[in-house]
């Protein structure tokens, strides 16, 4: 194979979260570079209805042009092509020709992990907000903001999506943080829990073991968690963007550019995507593996399909009752149950209203018939 050093000048790609030498490439992707042998990567870094911005290096964006077959949003609405299948923020893909005016995508690496969510304002489609993650800390402050309930949600978006959640509690030096009630609150979640003060610059040293070289990590939270407050540390930088230069505009905007691919000290890239902050079930997310507490008890209830509500011989109940088990835990199981199963629904309604389109007798119903197209000129 063709992979010569200079379409792959590691350091530089290291800094935007690449960290495959040639010889250790997985096939799928050794197979698309072979396909295009003047192509090197470069990671999608920004998503737009007109289209795609890439970096090569850090600090670098440009826009590139990419495949026909993505930019029409008809062939989204016809289920001609899934969304999935188009580039979203993380991913890596292949470019040809020379930044800023002649870059072009020519090829989509496959993912190893994808966030996705169903996308807002609509039923049934499914969106991919961040790809090849590594790491999503999802934070929460120790103060007003704190809520289990919330913090299970995104552990359920990111369950069996490949990528690793860290819990990270900030404003633990805040005088009314009580750190030891929240770390036992969320003693069932089974994934790593840290309490921080997100200003202080050990929060780095903290949250270093997912901070090496070549890894992707994402920050999710509600607003004023200290997402903004924890890059900044992370970066090692002074505040700029938070708190004290936001409270003085009314509009709650900063006026920093933005910037959605940031290169840690420690070596890996942190990306910030602003579809991560609206967060609703998919269909597909497995609320089992995320509740595996509340699963493995209600398999010992009397009756196959128990509510744990007023059942006789309910585990579950059972458990709340000897305080094994949160009780507001339980309830948040049986909602997003009922949420995911919706969602699930409506994703299978939607799979089944493509197949039917396809059926060519029920596809013809959309064209006019040929005196109705000719009648009118
Ligand atoms: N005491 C203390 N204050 C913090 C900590 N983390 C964040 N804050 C403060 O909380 C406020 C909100 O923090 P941000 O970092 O702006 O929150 P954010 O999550 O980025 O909010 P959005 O940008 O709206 O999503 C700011 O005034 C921060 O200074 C912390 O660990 N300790
Ligand atoms: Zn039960």
């Amino acid at each position: 194979m063709s992979l010569s050093a200079t379409s792959f000048p590691l350091p530089a790609l290291s800094a935007i979260g690449w960290r495959w030498p040639p010889q250790a490439l997985e096939p799928g992707w050794a197979a698309l570079l072979a396909a295009h042998p003047a192509a090197r990567p470069a990671r999608i870094v920004e998503q737009h209805r007109s289209g795609y911005r890439v970096a090569e290096v850090i600090d670098q964006v440009d826009p590139a042009e990419s495949l026909p077959e993505w930019q029409r949003a008809g062939s989204y609405r016809k289920g001609e092509i899934n969304p999935e299948a188009r580039p979203a923020v993380g991913d890596w893909v292949l470019v040809e020709g020379e930044a800023p005016k002649s870059l072009r995508i020519v090829a989509l690496l496959p993912r190893f992990s994808a966030i996705k969510r169903g996308a807002a304002g609509e039923h049934y489609r499914q969106q991919v907000i961040a790809a090849n993650i590594d790491t999503v800390f999802v934070v929460c402050g120790l103060d007003a903001d704190f809520n289990p309930r919330r913090i299970e949600r995104y552990l359920l978006l990111v369950a069996g999506s490949g990528v690793q959640p860290v819990v990270v509690l900030t404003k633990s030096d805040r005088a009314d943080a009580d750190v030891e009630a929240a770390l036992q609150a969320l003693r069932a979640l089974g994934v790593p829990v840290l309490a921080l003060n997100a200003r202080d610059p050990a929060a780095a040293a903290a949250l270093a073991p997912w901070l090496g070289a070549g890894c992707s990590v994402v920050l999710v939270g509600s607003s004023g968690a200290g997402k903004s407050t924890l890059s900044n540390t992370l970066l090692g930088i002074e505040k700029m963007k938070t708190g004290a230069v936001r409270e003085s505009d009314a509009r709650g905007r900063h006026t920093t550019t933005h910037r959605a691919l940031l290169a840690l000290p420690e070596g890996a890239c942190l990306i910030d995507t602003p579809g991560m902050r609206e967060l609703k079930p998919t269909g597909e997310e497995d609320v089992a593996e995320s509740f595996a507490d509340v699963e493995a008890l209600a398999e010992q209830c009397r009756f196959r399909d128990c509510k744990h509500a007023q059942e006789p011989g309910c585990a579950v109940r059972a458990a709340v009752e000897s305080g094994e088990l949160d009780v507001h835990r339980v309830a948040n199981f049986l909602k997003l149950s009922d949420e995911v199963a919706g969602a699930a629904n409506r994703l299978a309604t939607r799979l089944a209203q493509k197949a039917d389109a396809k059926v060519p007798g029920k596809a013809k119903a959309q064209y006019r018939r040929p005196d109705e197209r000719h009648g009118r000129h």
